[in-house]
C-alpha cells in the first residue's frame, strides 16, 4: 500500500529501487527523425526505456520534447527511424491496434485533463468505460477505491475537481491513469505550477507508483528537483538527438557546458 498523502516524502523511499528488474525493454526509439518543413526537430534520436525504469528527458524549450511524446503515442508519424512500444513497431499498426496498444500507456498531462463537470469517481470511471471494460463493472468501485488510495486521496471520491487543490488534481489525474494499470506512463511536466513542497510530494508519488506497479515512465520535466528524485536515467535532447544520457549524478558532474547548464 502506498503512503497516504500528504505525508512528507522520505528521501530514502524516493530513492531508486535497489534490485529493480529492468530486463525488459518496453519502448525503443531508434534513429527517430521528424521535420516540419525545414525545421528538423528530431534527427537520429535513439533511446530505450526498460521495465520498471524512470527516464526523464531534459531539453530546452522548443527542442522537441512534445514532438517526441506525440511520436511515441502515435499522434505524429516520424519521417525516419523506428519506434517500438511493448514490442510493436508503431509504423506497422492499424488505427485499431494502435488504440489497443494505447490502453497499455498512461498519460499524465500538464493540464491534468480532468472533466470539471464530473465528480472524482466519474473521472476515474471514464477511462474504464471508454476502454469497454464492461466485464469489470462489478469491480469498478474497488478499482476506484484502490486508485484513490494509491494517491492518498480516498476521501475525495464524491468531490468535484474545482473543490481540489492543484496538487490534489494532479493526484486524481494520476489515479485516473493508474486505474487502467498501464505498463508505461508518460508524464508531461508533472510538477509544473505546483509549490515546491507539493511538487516534491508528486515526485515521491511517481516513485511510489513505479515501485508498486513496476511501471516504466517516460517523463518530461524542467524541474531539476523532480528530475533528481524520480530519474533512474536522464536523457538530454539537443540538436534533435539524444545528446547525452546517464544518471542524474553522472550528468550533474559532466563538464560539458551544454549538459552542465541544466544542473546549475
Ligand atoms: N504540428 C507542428 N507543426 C509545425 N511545427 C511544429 C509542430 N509541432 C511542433 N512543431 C515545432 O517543433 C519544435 C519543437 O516543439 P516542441 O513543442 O516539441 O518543443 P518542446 O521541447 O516540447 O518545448 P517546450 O519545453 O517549450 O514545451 C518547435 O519549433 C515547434 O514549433
Amino acid at each position: 500500500m502506498l503512503p497516504a498523502a500528504p505525508a512528507p516524502i522520505n528521501p530514502a523511499a524516493a530513492a531508486a529501487p535497489a534490485a529493480a528488474d529492468r530486463t525488459g525493454v518496453v519502448l525503443t526509439l531508434e534513429a527517430v527523425g521528424k521535420s516540419f518543413g525545414d525545421n528538423h526537430v528530431l534527427r537520429d534520436f535513439t533511446l530505450d526505456l526498460h521495465r520498471n525504469e524512470n527516464v526523464v528527458v531534459l531539453g530546452k524549450s522548443g527542442s522537441g520534447k512534445s514532438v517526441l511524446v506525440k511520436c511515441i503515442i502515435g499522434l505524429l508519424r516520424p519521417d525516419a527511424g523506428r519506434i517500438t512500444v511493448l514490442g510493436q513497431d508503431l509504423a506497422t499498426l492499424s488505427h485499431a491496434t494502435l488504440d489497443e496498444l494505447r490502453a497499455h500507456l498512461g498519460f499524465l498531462f500538464q493540464s491534468n485533463a480532468l472533466y470539471d463537470s464530473m465528480t472524482v469517481r466519474e473521472n476515474l470511471l471514464f477511462p474504464l468505460r471508454r476502454q469497454w471494460l464492461a466485464h469489470r463493472r462489478a469491480e469498478e468501485a474497488e478499482l476506484v477505491r484502490q486508485a484513490l488510495e494509491d494517491v492518498g486521496l480516498a476521501d475525495t471520491v464524491d468531490k468535484m475537481p474545482a473543490e481540489l487543490s492543484g496538487g490534489q488534481r494532479k493526484r486524481i489525474a494520476l489515479a485516473r491513469t493508474l486505474i487502467l494499470r498501464p505498463e508505461i506512463i508518460l508524464y508531461d511536466e508533472p510538477t509544473t505550477g505546483l509549490d515546491p513542497v507539493t511538487a516534491r510530494e508528486i515526485s515521491g508519488l511517481i516513485r511510489s507508483v513505479q515501485q508498486k506497479y513496476n511501471t516504466a515512465a517516460f517523463i518530461i520535466s524542467h524541474d531539476m528537483d523532480c528530475v533528481r528524485l524520480v530519474a533512474d536515467r536522464v536523457a538530454l535532447l539537443a540538436d534533435g538527438r539524444c545528446y547525452a544520457q546517464g544518471t542524474y549524478e553522472e550528468l550533474a558532474h559532466d563538464p560539458d557546458q551544454r549538459i552542465h547548464e541544466f544542473f546549475v
